[in-house]
């Protein structure tokens, strides 16, 4: 509705059900960068303005992303910001002239810049500030900095709310929301019971404002349990020494497999098992070690309310061949548990496509099983984009930055 009007599924709850005289309508434009572990993203949003009591409608959104991320320019950053002058030239393609100088421009970093020594990732974001302060946006001292894992995990719930259209109504009914990122997951939904959000850890609750009422969200990012920190983790290399000579093993792995692997700018050498076993069984006790106490279990999750999964579970569900890549789909925890034994139990077959699926679809199972304790039947709607949007916490950045919710 708000993107292409084509999409007319919810377009009563999105629109002002009063018409109001255009004169009163205004374009306006945000520039949002997501600076991930495994790449960097643009998002240049065009929204026009009805009611200025009343989130805005989004007319359209341009995206493009770039790899690897800063993080991988951890001694280069001038290279860093090359890589974010490259995606401003999008932005000034986008956005009319006269628009430039009101347009804000922001950039905020996740689990890549969280992992990095604070003074690499310092000067990271100060050559981004830099290559900002040259451009003809609009452009703040609080343009450019590393998000928080909460914001994350909130924003992103804000913007597949708003994308499905949950923020319109008056029914309370919204989705939850599962990020698996490259360096940190994060799992976000609004609890229908008082038992979950005082049996939760203080820290995984958060309010924020938004139409003059409070929403209290359960939220947690686990840095560390991306999926590709996930692989390093598993393998027993995250934060090792000895990488130029160690070799780190899984039964994960297909047993010949052995190859250079770079993550963060860092170069792991890893191989299967060559003359051990493989498969699901093996391979599901070593990811267990990466989540069992550390994933937290909200007293809800075993209730029955839809969540919707992006990023990393959307990329590798179609993988897999669980989904279709273009039109998403509709899937069950135990659907991700039969594939991932398919895949593993079948590495030869599957390992053109990733020799690490295995692992991947592994430790995914093993997060909603073990780590959030999903049920077999929890119904996970997998997406990338809702409504041609991108299911980012960008969206819901750019809200914060124009209406500010005070996430607290
Ligand atoms: N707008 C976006 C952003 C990330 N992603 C996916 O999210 C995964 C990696 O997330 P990330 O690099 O931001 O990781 P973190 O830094 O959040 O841990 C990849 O599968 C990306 O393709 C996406 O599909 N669309």
């Amino acid at each position: 509705a708000y993107y292409n009007r084509d999409y007319s599924a919810n377009t009563e709850n999105l629109l002002p059900s009063v018409s109001r005289p255009a004169n009163l309508s205004r374009t306006f434009y945000g520039i949002m960068f997501d600076a991930g572990s495994t790449g960097t993203r643009i998002h240049v949003y065009t929204f026009l303005q009805k009611d200025p009591a009343e989130l805005p409608i989004l007319e359209n959104e341009m995206f493009h992303a770039v790899k690897p991320g800063l993080s991988a320019y951890a001694d280069k950053p001038e290279m860093g910001g090359d890589t974010i002058r490259q995606l401003l030239k999008v932005a000034k393609k986008t956005v009319p002239r006269s628009e430039w100088k009101k347009t804000p421009v922001v950039l905020k970093a996740t689990a890549g810049l969280r992992l990095l020594p604070e003074e690499k990732a310092k000067a990271l974001l100060n050559e981004v500030q830099d290559v900002f302060d040259e451009s003809p946006f609009l452009v703040t001292n609080s343009s450019v900095s590393i998000m928080n894992g909460t914001n994350e995990g909130v924003l992103a719930w804000v913007t597949v709310n708003f994308l499905t259209g949950h923020l319109y109504t008056h029914t309370r009914k919204t989705v939850g929301i599962l990020d698996l990122g490259g360096g940190s997951t994060q799992i976000t939904f609004l609890p229908k019971s008082k038992k979950t959000v005082y049996s939760a850890p203080p820290s995984y609750i958060a309010r924020f404002n938004m139409f003059n009422s409070t929403y209290e969200l359960y939220t947690h990012s686990y840095l560390g349990n991306g999926l590709i920190a996930a692989r390093l983790a598993t393998l027993g290399a995250l934060g090792a020494d000895g990488l130029e000579w160690k070799v780190f093993t899984s039964s994960c792995l297909p047993k010949k497999f052995r190859e250079e692997w770079t993550f963060g700018g860092i170069t792991y050498k890893v191989s299967g098992i060559p003359d051990g076993y493989a498969g699901y069984k093996l391979c599901y006790y070593e990811v267990m070690r990466v989540i069992k106490g550390i994933v937290h279990q909200p007293y809800e999750v075993k209730g029955s309310s839809i969540f919707y999964a992006f990023s990393y579970y959307f990329d590798r569900a179609v993988e897999s061949g669980l989904i279709d890549g273009t039109r998403g789909g509709i899937v069950e925890v135990r659907d991700f548990k039969k594939r991932a034994k398919e895949v593993c139990n079948k590495m030869t077959k599957y390992r053109p496509i990733s020799p690490f699926l295995c692992m991947d679809m592994t430790y995914i199972t093993c997060l909603l099983k073990e780590g959030f304790g999903f049920k077999d039947n929890t119904v996970l709607q997998l997406a990338k984009k809702v409504n041609n949007v991108e299911t980012s916490w960008a969206l819901g950045a750019t809200f914060d930055y124009f209406h500010n919710l005070n996430i607290h």
